[in-house]
């Protein structure tokens, strides 16, 4: 058959291979597309008509979160995009994302076979992996009440009110030391690689039960890498999709492999130590913790969802890399707008002053006496949406959306950077503005608005560590804003265009700091 086609080969030019190539792959797409069966009473997702071979990808562009939004306005809440050869289904609205993710839980709950993901913790990933529902579920069980247990466990001195806050006080007063010193030296600092060590110690101490210095290059070269991850991550990745661009941007997957690896014989290197000093008697942190109900869940014959012990210590890896990256960001952000908006940065600090007596550190029972910090964080995360998108969802079976039907196995994308900047829900979306969540005297945060602001996710597959991310946004920034007062370098504009990715972070950015002084104190 091969040698019969060869000659014909030889008689056309490579254009019009091409030319017939293109032409075959349209034809075929538009036959799937129309021959996709429609449910009765059901309709066709909307959307833009995608190219052969590439699907949609120039149209998305490098922020998918602003085409996908402006698309959004075009085509409505649910819509559909085609990534190489590969449907996606795009959901906004804070409605119609409801609907999906809580009334509709069990359907829009998994996740898709991506590429990247099958890398991430050697395809065992709570977070990224394709687990069965029962499997998922249960992990996801033990990964929330091993948090939950050591986050609220008794502080080491009554001075503390639980251990997340004898964490995050200890290493906020590093992170000042720390800032205090390159100041010193270098009379300006960038926000980033001080604040990953800080939070990373905060998920350390509850994981692993101990902490890393400053200077500490096997941690802070891992934890540094963290945006690489995140752009090969971020939904839209055209690799994940088109297999033909695995190879042309072999060295970007290369480096995501690698660093993965790193990630992975870091962690087990920690979980290897524990189980050699292992003492069911002495539950020293999170990693004891699942190895013991590894032995314990021996002991359960009844129990009929089988979870190897790899895949429950293997929990310890998604915890600290959901734990650090994430709230890093959200602090390292925090710094950018108070720099940006110098009378918000004021006005916290002198709530502080009056709130806070100068002799002792923020406390997280200081919280509800600081409504304009609170407003602060809320806003810094509907402005900023620095994760513009959940993890990717998937559908578990065929199913159906505001009338649209959505077969199964569908890759569904949420976009939560639409619901923070919706012109329906906020006014004036565009700008900064803590105000908009507090009472008109400003002495109370607007509950109702703030649960209008999603960065988090929602229903069954929400973030497990939201309190724990909010309580450390606090208390880190409070710490900071009491110690610290910070300045742009003079002449230098600080640029707040995010770069695209899971958790988007600013651009590079050099900063100023004063000390405040005790007496301002
Ligand atoms: C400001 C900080 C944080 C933000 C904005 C955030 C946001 C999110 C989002 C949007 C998701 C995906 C939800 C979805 O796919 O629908 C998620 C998942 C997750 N987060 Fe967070 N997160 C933060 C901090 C944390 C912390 C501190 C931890 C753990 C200590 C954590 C652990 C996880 C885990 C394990 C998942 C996967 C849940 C699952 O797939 O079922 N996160 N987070």
């Amino acid at each position: 058959m091969v040698l019969m086609v060869l000659p014909l080969i030889g008689s056309v030019s490579v254009s019009e291979v091409l030319v017939a190539l293109t032409t075959a792959c349209l034809v075929y797409l538009m036959v799937r597309y129309f021959y996709t069966e429609i449910p009765a009473g059901l309709r066709r997702l909307p959307g833009p008509t995608p190219l052969p071979i590439i699907g949609n990808v120039l149209e998305i562009g490098r922020r998918p979160y602003l085409s996908l939004t402006a698309m959004s306005k075009r085509y409505g809440d649910v819509f559909q995009i085609q990534i190489g050869t590969r449907p996606v289904i795009v959901l906004s609205g804070i409605e119609t994302v409801r609907q999906a993710l809580v009334k509709q839980g069990e359907e829009f709950s998994s996740r898709p076979d991506l590429y990247s993901f099958r890398f991430i913790n050697e395809g065992k990933s709570l977070s990224f992996s394709t687990d069965q529902a029962g499997v998922w579920r249960a992990r996801r069980k033990l990964a929330y009440n091993a948090l939950r247990s050591f986050s609220t466990l008794q502080g080491t001195t009554p001075e503390y009110s639980c251990m997340l806050e004898e964490h995050i006080c200890k290493e906020g007063e590093y992170l000042v030391n720390r800032l205090s010193s390159v100041l010193q030296a270098d009379g300006r600092f960038e926000p980033f690689p001080h604040i990953v060590v800080s939070v990373a110690n905060v998920i350390c101490g509850m994981c692993f039960g101990r902490r890393y210095d400053h200077d500490d290059q096997e941690l802070v070269s891992l934890v540094n890498l963290s945006n690489e991850f995140g752009k090969v991550v971020s939904s839209g990745n055209p690799a994940d999709f088109i297999p033909a661009l695995r190879f042309l941007l072999s060295s970007t997957m290369k480096s995501f492999v690698d660093l993965n690896t790193r990630f992975t014989t870091f962690v087990q290197k920690i979980v290897n130590e524990h189980y050699a000093t292992f003492d069911k008697e002495n539950i020293r942190d999170i990693t004891d913790s699942l190895i013991d109900h590894c032995e314990d869940r021996k002991l359960d014959e009844n129990s009929n969802i089988q979870v190897s012990d790899e895949k429950i210590v293997g929990i310890v890896n998604d915890l600290f890399g959901a734990g650090f990256d994430t709230v890093s960001t959200a602090l390292s952000w925090s710094i950018m707008y108070l720099v940006t908006y110098p009378d918000v940065q004021e006005r916290l600090y002198q709530e502080l002053k009056s709130n806070v007596d100068q002799n002792r550190k923020p406390r997280l029972s200081d919280k509800p006496n600081l409504p304009l910090l609170e407003a602060f964080i809320l806003e810094l995360f509907r402005h900023s949406s620095f994760l513009p998108f959940t993890i990717p969802h998937c559908t578990s079976k065929d199913t159906s959306l505001n009338g649209y039907f959505i077969p199964k196995d569908t890759c569904v994308f949420i976009n939560q950077w639409q619901i923070n900047h919706d012109p329906e829900q906020w006014e004036d979306p565009s700008s900064f503005n803590p105000d908009r969540f507090l009472s008109a005297d400003g002495t109370e945060v607007n509950k109702a608005e703030g649960e209008k602001v999603t960065t988090f996710g929602m229903g069954k597959r929400r973030c497990i560590g939201e309190i724990i991310a909010r309580n450390e946004v606090y208390l880190f920034l409070a710490i900071l804003i009491q110690r610290l007062q910070f300045l742009p370098i003079p002449g230098e504009t600080v640029d707040m265009t995010p770069e695209y990715g899971l958790t988007m972070k600013h651009k590079d950015c050099r900063l100023k700091a004063r000390m405040r002084t005790r007496d301002e104190q």
